[in-house]
């Protein structure tokens, strides 16, 4: 593990199974047919237009919403837990208190996720040690990314569900977060992100996933 590299503790053995899901909206059928699996090691890279569904589905692994049809079977150590045992989440919606520091932030999340106080690395690990006690509400977009990012750290979830991670991410920024989650998947995560860039090879174990159906035909297995 080098420096940077994530502990997410003894190397939890883990599989995130999806078979045939399907899902709407309104009238709209988003996707159906969406079959693949992931595993410790490996990166699964979705991809799609706008309003192809791609956060839709990100909801459904990380356990917020639920599919038409299908299932989705979240196993730890060969037996089915909740998804949040497994799932890290980072959404478009950063949930932080504006009048609470950067710093503050990570404690009240680090006491709701009952998970070992790693604030001040994690920040550093951020590039955000120096803003620590800058209220949430004045840091810019690109910062208030980087403390989700942080936050998701913290959480030492295997599972690394991440939509557009880089949107507002400056150049540094996003070769911050390729290499984080290099390294989270390098110290056995694994990650799903949605995004509508190329898929980059932050694994030797990358996969792309496209959604592009919305009323027509099913959406395949990533290659
Ligand atoms: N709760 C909801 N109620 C009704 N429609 C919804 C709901 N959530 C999503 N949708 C619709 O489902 C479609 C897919 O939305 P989603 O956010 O999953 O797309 P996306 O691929 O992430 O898009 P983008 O690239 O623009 O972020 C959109 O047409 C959206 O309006």
């Amino acid at each position: 593990m080098s420096k940077t590299d994530v502990d997410i503790g003894k190397s939890p053995s883990f599989t995130v199974s999806v078979r045939d899901l399907s899902l709407s909206r309104g009238t709209a059928l988003l996707f159906s047919g969406v079959s693949f699996s992931i595993d410790p090691g490996q990166l699964i890279w979705v991809n799609g237009g706008n309003g192809m569904g791609k956060t839709s589905l990100l909801r459904l692994l990380a356990g917020f919403s639920r599919a038409d049809s299908g299932i989705i079977d979240w196993s730890k150590d060969g037996r089915s837990v909740a998804a949040k045992d497994l799932v890290g989440f980072q959404g478009h919606h950063d949930a932080f208190k504006s009048a609470l520091t950067a710093h503050e932030s990570l404690v009240f999340w680090a006491d709701l996720m009952d998970v070992p106080d790693d604030t001040d690395s994690v920040l550093k690990a951020v590039g955000l040690a120096m803003r620590a006690d800058v209220r949430t509400g004045a840091l810019s977009a690109g910062q208030k990314r980087r403390l989700a990012l942080a936050r998701l750290m913290l959480s030492k979830k295997p599972l690394w569900v991440m939509d557009e991670p880089t949107a507002a991410m400056d150049t540094k920024g996003v070769a911050l977060i390729h290499s984080l989650v290099e390294g989270h998947i390098r110290s056995g995560g694994s990650a799903i992100i949605a995004s509508h860039n190329p898929a980059q090879n932050m694994s030797a174990h990358t996969r792309r996933l496209t959604l592009n159906t919305l009323d027509d035909a099913p959406a395949g297995a990533p290659a």
